[in-house]
């Protein structure tokens, strides 16, 4: 019986930091063909062109929304680790597929494993603590505050604590220099850190009487994110549509 033909795959932001290990994961995988790289300047047509099946995404989110919505009329797969999106741009890109009902766009707020586990990890310890923080640390290059990971973290949690009925976490702060106690995302803080040395970081504290629970997370290595998007280049084409987060392709 022969093999089936490798998976012809595209990268967007083909010389970013994240870009880069991509290349570099997709051509090691005998399963997949490297065909096209695109980074700034470049045209999207090369995908046309190249008979790319899937475009992964690693640019910037000024840009990202305009890329995504070519993929989607060209009939082509993205995977996207972007950040930048909220409900707004979601119900645009869903609307672009409405037009394309074969097309699958995965959009993912973190690729790593550990990242996905542990949001899943602070969501269901979020009803258990009186207070929820979060802090995400990273490297000064990253474009946006606060991270993705950090936004979505918030919302899991704040939705989690919503439904169990919590209170809110409780914060007798009367007078604070600006910033001082981070940005409020649907009621939860978020922290963010910018240091030299740093890839991506984050930790979720829990508080409540006489204990603390904190979940960490550490990518050390930008490959770190490489297996999950891997994971949703092989699986985009049976998941059209449009899917936010790994965890449906992970079973969670
Ligand atoms: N979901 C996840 O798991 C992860 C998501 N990310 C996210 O991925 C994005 C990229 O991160 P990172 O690799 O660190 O960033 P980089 O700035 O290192 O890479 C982005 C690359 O995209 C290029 N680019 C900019 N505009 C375009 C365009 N219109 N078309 C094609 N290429 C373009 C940039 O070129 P130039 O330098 O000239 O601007 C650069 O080479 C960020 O939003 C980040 O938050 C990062 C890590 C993991
Ligand atoms: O810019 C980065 O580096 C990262 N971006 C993503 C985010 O904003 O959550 C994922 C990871 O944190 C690395």
């Amino acid at each position: 019986m022969s093999a089936s033909a490798p998976i012809k795959v595209g990268v967007l932001g083909a010389e970013g930091k994240v870009g880069r290990a991509i290349c570099e994961a997709v051509s090691a995988a005998a399963d997949l063909e490297l065909v096209a790289e695109v980074d700034r300047g470049d045209d999207l047509e090369t995908f046309v062109s190249t008979g790319t099946e899937v475009v992964v995404d690693f640019t910037h989110p000024d840009v990202v929304m305009d890329n995504l919505r070519f993929l989607v009329e060209h009939g082509i797969h993205a995977v996207v680790g972007t950040t930048g999106f909220d409900d707004e741009r979601l119900a645009r890109v869903r609307s672009w597929l409405d037009a394309h009902p074969a097309v699958g766009v995965l959009i993912a707020p973190n690729f790593a494993i550990g990242a996905v586990l542990s949001m899943r990890f602070a969501a269901a310890a979020a009803r258990f603590f009186d207070s929820v923080e979060v802090i995400e640390l990273h490297h000064p290059n990253k474009a946006d505050a606060p991270s993705g990971t950090a936004y979505r973290t918030a919302e899991l949690v704040a939705a989690a604590r919503a439904e169990a009925g919590c209170a809110p976490s409780p914060d007798a702060t009367s007078t604070e220099l600006d910033g001082a106690r981070g940005a409020d995302v649907d009621g939860v803080r978020v922290h963010s850190v910018r240091l030299a040395g740093l890839v991506a970081h984050q930790e979720v504290l829990l508080g409540t009487q006489g204990e603390t629970l904190t979940i960490r997370h550490d990518s050390i290595d930008r490959s770190s994110f490489a297996p999950g998007v891997l994971l949703g280049v092989r699986e985009i084409a049976d998941r059209p549509g449009l899917t936010v987060g790994l965890d449906p392709f992970l079973d969670l």
